[in-house]
């Protein structure tokens, strides 16, 4: 039988705490409606007497938000379980989660209380907080680093005091997951009365193992994962919701275990919350980082072609993404090359691909990702290639403050290599010049115009230039990250053009003579 665990959101408290990612009321509030359409159960909306601003954005989501329940975290205080009452009053469903520490080295260095004090007060404020309200938690702070003797009789107190959620927070992010898994397991068998409370879990990421403790504790009977959009929180930050979320729901046959939360909603959320705090989400990030659903490598893409359950243990439409990528690039292979091409428009011949794509491989050696525009260029060019008379073989040009630019061009002229040089005013003067008199063209050039057709310094430059012949103009294209090939391209291009029309025009004169 499948287990629901319940998800206890704390992105507005302890994901508040990453440096730099306080949130003022309104984004609050905006981020709390959010994770009631995520569907998450508990909302920790943030700690009333901390601040008037927290006590506010508590008392508003309390009063604004449907769905789940509403919390405030407390300090085992007086004034703070009171400050936490007056934010959630009136409100349907509302929690106090109070806290105080159990390990030796808090108790000693940090509270200066015996473990006999701790447990008293803890006792004294849950009571305290029952008062007000039906749902209250309790967390022993550093329970990971606690004497587990002393840990069970501080949540037996707790339970029979009234607590009906007792949090397990590994404070510092010390526990590794077989060790965690056991601590949960050791609570739920030895504490007596453990089964009328929810055992519940927070964990942090300073060894990088947030999700891993908080899944293992869901195999050792936690009832409840605390967690945060993006893993944002305290330090290296809190087990991540979406990952434990999508953990849970991809390995439900393991597991045995899910929650409610809509999935489809998870990567609406993360991009609010990361737009909101200002907190990137690295690319290859679990689930939600850009790269979570991007294929790059050509053996993968071919598997994805035929089938995603491939290289795909989730779809991407699961979190609320459109569709999964495929990034185009130097590991890419025929197939995905074929595919995108397709998608683009183009039918191509296997001899068309196979040059097209020897160009793009060519091209992807230089550049990290090929664009649509990329693969549009390469493509028309490899098209209107197959009828080139004239064909670029190499060219060498030399220029500079001191002298003469001069080029060095070979050619493929109607199947015979061709090599000259010759000078000119600047660079591409000079390979113009020179294929002009090794071409005998008497066209006169136009317009000579540079653009770049995708981003950065490693971006491919198009040339376009138009050329006019006995009454005939004509455009050429070419383009390349190196906008020198770029423009020798683009006059060969035009001038196989013209070239083309001329034979075009001598044909259907033939005929008429005929
Ligand atoms: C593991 C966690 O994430 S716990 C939550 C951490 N979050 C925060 O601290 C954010 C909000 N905090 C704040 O705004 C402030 O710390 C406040 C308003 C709560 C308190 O501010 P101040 O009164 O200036 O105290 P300060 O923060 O310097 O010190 C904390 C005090 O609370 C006490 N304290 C800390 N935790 C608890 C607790 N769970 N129960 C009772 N007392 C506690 C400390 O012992 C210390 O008391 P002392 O002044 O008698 O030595
Ligand atoms: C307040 C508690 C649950 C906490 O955030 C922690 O111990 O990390
Ligand atoms: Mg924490």
């Amino acid at each position: 039988m499948t287990r629901m665990i319940r998800i206890f959101d704390t992105t507005l408290r302890d994901g508040e705490q990453s440096p730099g990612a306080s949130m003022n009321v309104e984004e609050k509030v905006m981020v709390a409606k959010q994770l009631a359409r995520l569907g998450v159960d508990i909302i920790e909306a943030g700690f009333a007497y901390s601040s008037p601003g927290d006590f506010e954005a508590v008392r508003r989501i309390a009063q604004e938000v449907e769905g789940p329940t509403i919390c405030s975290l407390a300090r085992a205080r007086p004034e703070d379980i009171d400050r936490a009452w007056e934010a959630l009053k009136g409100a349907p469903k509302v929690r106090i989660h109070t806290f105080l520490s159990t390990s030796d080295i808090h108790l000693k260095h940090q509270f200066r209380m015996t473990r006999e004090e701790a447990k008293r007060r803890a006792v004294e404020m849950v009571q305290r907080a029952r008062s007000y309200v039906d749902d209250v938690e309790f967390s022993p702070m550093d329970a990971s680093r606690s004497d587990p003797a002393y840990l069970y009789e501080v949540i037996e107190a707790v339970i029979a005091a009234g607590a009906g959620t007792v949090n397990i927070p590994d404070t510092v992010g010390y526990a590794v997951p077989q060790e965690f898994g056991a601590l949960i397991k050791g609570i739920c068998d030895k504490v007596p009365n453990a089964k009328q409370a929810v055992i519940s879990v927070h964990c942090h990421n300073d060894l990088g193992v947030a999700v891993a403790n908080s899944l293992a504790a869901v195999m050792n009977g936690a009832g409840q994962v605390e967690c945060t959009i993006n893993g944002i929180g305290e330090r290296a930050g809190n087990t991540s919701l979406e990952e434990i979320v999508m953990g849970l729901r991809t390995r439900k046959d393991f597991y045995q275990a899910d929650t409610q939360v809509r999935t489809e909603e998870i990567a609406k959320t993360s991009r609010l919350v990361s737009k909101i705090t200002g907190m990137v989400v690295q690319p290859n990030k679990a689930i939600v980082g850009a790269n979570a659903f991007a294929h790059t490598s050509g053996i993968h893409q071919d598997g994805l072609l035929k089938d995603k359950t491939t290289y795909e243990i989730m779809r991407p439409e699961s979190i609320g993404l459109v569709e999964s990528k495929m990034v185009m690039g130097k590991l890419s292979g025929r197939h995905a090359f074929r595919q995108r091409l397709e998608e683009l428009g183009y039918q191509l011949t296997d001899e068309e691909l196979n040059h097209a794509f020897e160009r793009f491989k060519k091209l992807a050696d230089q550049k990290k990702e090929i664009y649509e525009e990329d693969l549009e260029v390469i493509v028309s060019e490899e098209l209107a290639k197959m009828s080139e008379r004239i064909l670029l073989k190499s060219f060498h040009v030399e220029s500079g403050t001191d002298r003469v630019p001069t080029a060095t061009v070979e050619l493929e002229i109607d199947g015979q290599a061709v090599k000259q040089s010759g000078s000119g005013d600047g660079p591409v003067d000079a390979i113009y010049r020179t294929i002009a008199a090794m071409t005998k063209t008497k066209s006169k050039l136009l317009m000579f115009g540079v653009n770049a057709i995708t981003g950065g310094t490693d971006a491919q430059g198009e040339v376009s230039v138009r050329l006019e012949e006995d009454g005939r103009t004509v455009s050429g294209h070419g383009a390349d990250t190196d906008i020198i090939t770029a423009a020798a391209r683009a006059y060969l291009n035009a001038l196989n053009r013209l070239a083309y029309m001329a034979s075009k025009q001598a044909e259907s004169q033939k005929v008429r003579l005929i």
